[in-house]
């Protein structure tokens, strides 16, 4: 490496990588003075380069060969902001095998594959950031992987995908279904033209995967996740949180704790839930982010900001990029890939949660007990019940204890079977003291 600058190269300049140059630009004599030597943007790589992306782009920087451009000797370090599985992969593992620090926005890639990544920085001493791929703009990642590696985290909660945080905070306030939030979300252009990794938790998934692993010192993958989506969410099971002074969130919820032979274990899950209004996560509006880390000898800590963006993501990416040369410059490097702990990963089923379940039942005597000895059977204990409505169009509310997923699931299954149920209206895991 040169030792009077460091060198990038960007792979992919859209709505990140755009504002990535930007900044670049922008703060070039702040960044000079902070990491010691000025930084050099040697190549970018993208698929079109005749395409307007800022008018101080030097248009001799654009490539569509990007394996070439990590491949250049003057290369100092790659910042992947293009996304995906491959060619992702394949372009990070040559720069990390040869040497050379990457920092990347790629969330999908490190949670369906981060272990190749981490064997490639360790086989090449080099330094793999990727502060911007959980929760933007947020500084989460360098606390869960530095600051916090003195104590013993039990739980993350966190509301991580800003376009459903966006849907969901509509509903609650306009009273919306999802249809109608999600086409707001789209004109506002929280929500891509296919918005299927968001509302489905695809992407909240592989975000919880790269938290949970970093905080449990275990490989997490998205397969390792449940996932359930928020599109089945709808304007009356809003308006029945409100009633129970809830609101709903798309949650991740990573937790460390014995299974059901005690031995210490990770789950790891992605699905909307009622929370109460007085939790700590009910007041995050808008496409805002937040995540909620519980540890041992910290306590509680709180996470806030913007998770979405191309000026916020890039805001972390910057960081980064500093970073790295940092360490470059003094010879040192990032702490390494930290999963020692090879914790098993705990099923959905044995995860303790509660349900509220919306039922359509006919309004007869002996409706009420039959119903409560289907919860009695599966050993899932009732909380509260409330009815309204008679006759033909009664409704029960029902909400539980807290009790393993599966047996909530088995009670569902066995209610749906009953000839005095009509229907079940909804049904939604509850977190957080409702
Ligand atoms: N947009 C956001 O709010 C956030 C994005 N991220 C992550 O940042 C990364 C980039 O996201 P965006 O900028 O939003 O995506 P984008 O779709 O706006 O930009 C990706 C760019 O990569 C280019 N590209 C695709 N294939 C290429 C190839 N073979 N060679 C060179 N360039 C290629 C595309 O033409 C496009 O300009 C993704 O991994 C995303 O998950 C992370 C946090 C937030
Ligand atoms: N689509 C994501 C973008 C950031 O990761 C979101 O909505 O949060
Ligand atoms: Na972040």
């Amino acid at each position: 490496m040169s030792s009077d600058k460091v060198r990038l190269a960007l792979l992919g300049c859209g709505t990140v990588g755009t504002e990535v140059v930007r900044l670049l630009h922008e703060q070039s004599a702040d960044l000079t003075a902070r990491i010691g030597a000025p930084l050099e943007l040697v190549g970018i790589a993208v698929r079109r380069p005749g395409r307007q992306r800022g008018s101080d782009i030097d248009p001799a920087l654009f490539t569509t060969d990007a394996l070439g451009l990590v491949k250049r000797d003057d290369v100092d370090v790659v910042i992947e902001v293009v996304g995906g599985i491959e060619p992702a992969r394949s372009w990070l593992t040559e720069a990390l095998r040869a040497g050379k620090s990457v920092v990347t926005a790629n969330k999908a890639l490190l949670a369906e594959d981060g272990a190749t990544l981490h064997d490639a920085a360790a086989e090449g001493g080099a330094d793999l950031y990727y502060e911007a791929a959980v929760a933007g703009a947020i500084p989460l990642l360098r606390p869960l992987r530095e600051s916090l590696h003195g104590d013993r985290v039990t739980r993350v909660t966190g509301i991580v995908n800003g376009t459903t945080n966006f849907i969901l905070s509509s509903m609650d306030a306009t009273g919306a279904g999802f249809g109608e939030a999600l086409d707001e979300a789209t004109e506002l252009g929280y929500a891509e033209a296919d918005p299927t990794a968001d509302v489905e938790g695809f992407d909240a998934a592989a975000k919880a995967a790269i938290l949970a692993s970093l905080a449990f010192h275990t490989r997490v993958t998205a397969a390792d996740v449940f996932r359930e989506g928020m599109t089945g969410v709808t304007a009356a099971d809003m308006a029945s949180a409100k009633e129970m002074g809830c609101t709903i969130k798309l949650l991740c919820i990573a937790q460390r704790g014995p299974d059901s032979a005690g031995t210490d274990s990770v789950s790891v899950r992605v699905h909307p839930a009622m929370i109460p209004r007085s939790h700590p996560l009910a007041g995050v509006g808008d496409a805002f982010n937040a995540v909620f880390v519980e540890a041992e000898a910290a306590g509680q800590l709180m996470f806030y900001g913007r998770g979405a963006g191309g000026t916020p993501t890039a805001s972390a990416v910057l960081g980064d990029i500093v970073a790295a040369a940092r360490n470059r410059l003094s010879g040192t490097r990032a702490p390494s890939e930290s999963s020692y702990a090879h914790l098993p990963i705990r099923p959905i089923g044995e995860s303790v949660t509660r349900y509220h379940i919306s039922l359509d039942v006919a309004d007869r005597q002996g409706v009420l007990a039959t119903v409560a000895g289907v919860f009695a059977q599966h050993e899932v204990s009732i909380a509260t019940v409330r009815q309204s409505g008679r006759e033909d169009d009664a409704t029960l509310v029902i909400v539980t204890h807290g009790a393993p997923d599966a047996n909530l699931a088995a009670t569902v299954e066995d209610l749906r079977a009953l000839d005095i149920v009509r229907s079940i209206a909804s049904v939604l895991r509850v977190e957080g003291g409702a």
